[in-house]
C-alpha cells in the first residue's frame, strides 16, 4: 500500500524527515510513535499526497503522488489532527455533502451518510449541529467522514489527542471495527498506549529518522526487559542512588521523581532494594511497554 526509500521532507534549510524507509501492507494497522516534532504530520502529508516530496522515493498504491496525486487521493480517507467539520452544516450533512464532492451520487450518499452515522455511533445526532457534539462525537464524525469514499487506505493523525479516556476508548472501538474489516490503517501517535493497543507493526520516530520497527512485541523483547521495577522517591532524593542499584538490572533510568530498574525479575528487584536499606516512597512493578522502548533508544520519554 505504502512504500517509501529515503524520504526526505525539509522545510528552507529545515529538515523535518531525514530519509526514511516505510512499508506498508495491505490490511495492517501500521503506526509512526514519536513526541511531537518527531516527524510524524510531516511524513502523513507526503503519504496524503498534499505535500510533495523534497527526496527519495515514495509510492502508494503503486504509484508516485508527484505524478498521480489525485488517483491517489480518490482511494485514500484522510483524518487529520484538527477537526476540519463544517459548523455551518449539521451532522448529517458533514457526510453527505462531503461524498457530494467526491462525485458520489445522491442516493448512494445518503446510503452511506446514514450507514456511518450509525457506525460512529451518533445517528441520534444526525440533526444536530456540529458545535453542540462532545469532543470525541466530533472525532468520530471525522473519521466517519474520512470513509465516505470507501477508502482501501485510512491515515489518521493523532486520533485520539485531546480526547478524555474513555472517549478515546470508544474511538478504537471503532479503529478495531474497521481494522477487523479490512482496512489499511496508518496512524500517528505520541501516545504508547493506543500504538499499543492498535498497531501490528510500527516505527519508532525522533527528530526525522526512524529509530526502530516491529510489532509492539518485537519492539519490548528486543529494546527493554520482561519487567521495570518503578522506585518513587522525592523530587532529587533519589540522585547518587543509582548506583547502588545498578547491578539489580540489565539498566536503571533515572527519571525527576523516580528510577527505573530494568530487570525480568521485578519482585526481586524490589525485595533488594529494601534489604539495602533504600527508602522509596512506594514501590511498583510493571511489564515494559513502548514507553520504556523509546526511553532506551532516545533517552528522552515520549511526552517529553
Ligand atoms: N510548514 C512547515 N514549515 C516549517 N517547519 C515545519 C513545517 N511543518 C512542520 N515543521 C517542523 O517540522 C518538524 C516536524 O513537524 P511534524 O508536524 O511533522 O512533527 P510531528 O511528529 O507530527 O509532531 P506533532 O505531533 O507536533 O504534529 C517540527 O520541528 C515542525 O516545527
Amino acid at each position: 500500500m505504502i512504500s517509501a526509500r529515503g524520504l526526505r521532507k525539509s522545510f528552507g534549510d529545515f529538515e523535518a524527515v531525514k530519509g526514511i524507509d516505510v512499508e506498508v501492507r495491505k490490511g495492517e494497522a501500521f503506526g509512526f510513535l514519536g513526541p511531537n516534532g518527531a516527524g510524524k504530520s510531516s511524513t502523513m502529508r507526503m503519504i496524503a499526497s498534499v505535500s510533495p516530496v523534497t527526496s527519495g522515493e515514495l509510492r502508494i498504491f503503486g504509484m508516485d503522488p508527484a505524478t498521480d496525486g489525485p488517483a491517489i487521493r480518490g482511494r485514500l480517507g484522510v483524518c487529520p489532527q484538527e477537526d476540519t467539520l463544517d459548523n455551518e452544516l449539521n451532522v448529517f450533512d458533514n457526510l453527505y455533502i462531503y461524498g457530494r464532492y467526491f462525485g458520489i451520487d445522491r442516493a448512494t450518499c445518503r446510503d452511506r451518510a446514514t450507514e456511518l452515522l450509525e457506525f460512529a455511533q451518533i445517528t441520534e445526532k444526525a440533526k444536530s449541529k456540529v458545535e453542540d457534539l462532545s469532543g470525541g462525537m466530533k472525532r468520530r464524525l471525522t473519521i466517519a467522514r474520512s470513509l465516505i469514499n470507501n477508502p482501501d487506505l485510512l491515515l489518521l493523525d493523532e486520533p485520539t489527542t485531546g480526547l478524555d479516556p474513555q472517549a478515546r476508548h470508544v474511538l478504537w472501538d471503532q479503529l478495531f471495527r474497521l481494522k477487523q474489516a479490512g482496512v489499511t490503517l496508518v496512524i500517528t501517535t505520541h501516545y504508547m498506549d493506543e500504538a499499543e493497543q492498535l498497531c501490528d507493526r510500527l516505527v519508532v520516530m525522533d527528530k526525522g529518522l526512524i529509530a526502530a520497527e516491529g510489532s509492539p512485541r518485537e519492539l519490548i523483547d528486543a529494546h527493554s526487559t520482561r519487567e521495570v521495577a518503578e522506585l518513587r522517591f522525592g523530587v532529587g532524593e533519589h540522585e547518587g542512588l543509582a548506583g547502588k542499584v545498578e547491578d539489580l538490572g540489565e539498566r536503571v533510568e533515572v527519571l525527576p521523581d523516580r528510577l527505573l530498574v530494568y530487570s525480568d525479575h521485578g519482585e526481586e528487584v524490589v525485595t533488594a532494594v529494601l534489604d539495602r536499606g533504600l527508602q522509596p516512597i512506594a514501590t511498583l512493578v510493571r511489564r515494559s511497554t513502548l514507553e520504556d522502548v523509546f526511553l532506551r533508544l532516545t533517552g528522552r520519554s515520549l511526552a517529553d
